[in-house]
């Protein structure tokens, strides 16, 4: 869907896109880096605003630096920006219809996919109402709907969470998962969070000081690793249920470690998995000790352990510390 090579932007002070060289396909791929990475100036230079300094960009099989591309990506590609950019004195319907209109789509049609649109995002009981008097999570949701009006076979979302509390972080990042799932829409959408595409993205691409760190499947992020994760009750005769359980498995040589990190730490305990038989055994202990198994899991590995490791490879710049931080956060 997309492909860039070698693509840099310089600017007098900044050079926001440094030789940046990928490969994006259809599903949601997620763009993360710290502030200043430069995911919106690759958002821009794709849309044909903004002009590369060097390097070649596609959209859609269309040479983003050619003049004649420009109709051609902004009628098959939306765009929601980063920043509130939204009329206050318009309804979501208006602003919507006139976005569509502006798209090429006629009077009819465009009122149509309008409303369809509009109840796609949850907006449809407000929709006659004044933009100027919205939550912050709804002019979100105006900016998908306007994006996704003329029914484009790609969207680009700039930090479209930004802003919003964590209830409507999950609604927004199950629209945008719905996006593709319910209508085939590609979407790559952009985030300084780490945790929140990990949940909704098929693929992500790492940029720091507009290099690129990592691009791979989500999958591959997150592989299983061989750590299994162990959480048991407490009961009356053992009301410390975390520590016999530990003492006993050290009793059959099963070495364990606290999940320090992990919510719930503390009460968690972390073994290596040598196959069925720890399972099994895991089972027996908890059987004669008379304790309730809460939780019995291998872990995945998080994207941000992986980004943590990566630093150590990687020269990383000091203006990814945002990230990092997050990804420590997020860590476990
Ligand atoms: N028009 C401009 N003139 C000068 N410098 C710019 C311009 N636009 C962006 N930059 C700089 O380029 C770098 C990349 O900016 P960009 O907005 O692409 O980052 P970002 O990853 O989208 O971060 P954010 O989430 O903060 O917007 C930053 O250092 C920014 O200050």
């Amino acid at each position: 869907m997309i492909a860039t090579e070698s693509l840099s932007k310089r600017f007098p002070r900044v050079t926001a896109l440094d030789r940046l060289s990928v490969d994006v396909g259809p599903g949601v791929t997620g763009l993360v880096g710290a502030n200043g990475a430069g995911k919106s100036t690759l958002i821009k230079i794709l849309l044909g605003l903004s002009p590369a300094t060097e390097g070649r960009a596609e959209v859609l099989g269309f040479d983003v630096a050619d003049p004649s591309s420009g109709g051609a990506i902004r009628e098959r590609v939306g765009y929601m920006p980063e920043h509130d950019c939204l009329p206050p004195d318009v309804s979501a319907t208006e602003f919507v219809v006139h976005m569509a209109r502006m798209s090429g789509l006629p009077p009819t049609a465009a009122r149509e996919r309008t409303a369809d649109t509009l109840r796609h995002v949850g907006l449809y009981e407000e929709r006659y109402r004044p933009i100027g008097g919205y939550s912050t999570g709804m002019k979100q949701r105006v900016k998908l709907a306007q994006a996704l009006v003329h029914d484009p076979q790609m969207v680009f979302l700039d930090e479209p969470t930004n802003g919003l509390d964590p209830v409507g972080r999950d609604e927004m990042l199950g629209l945008i998962r719905r996006i593709h799932t319910d209508f085939g829409i590609s979407v790559l959408v952009t985030s300084h969070l780490l945790g929140e595409l990990e949940r909704t993205c098929d693929h992500v691409v790492v940029i720091d000081g507009g290099k690129l760190l990592r691009s791979s499947s989500t999958k591959d992020f997150t592989q299983i690793t061989t750590t299994l994760a162990i959480e048991v009750t407490d009961t009356d005769e053992h009301p410390d249920g975390t520590r016999v359980m530990r003492e006993a498995l050290h009793a059959r040589g099963v070495e364990t470690h606290e999940g320090a990190g992990l919510p719930g730490a503390g009460h968690i305990l972390l073994l290596t998995a040598q196959g069925e038989e720890t399972y099994d055994l895991v089972r027996d202990v908890v059987a004669d000790l008379g304790l309730g198994l809460v939780r019995m899991e291998q872990r995945r590995h998080h994207i941000s352990e992986v980004f943590k490791d990566g630093d150590e490879r990687a020269d990383v710049p000091a203006d990814a510390t945002d990230v990092r931080k997050e990804a420590v956060g997020h860590g476990g």
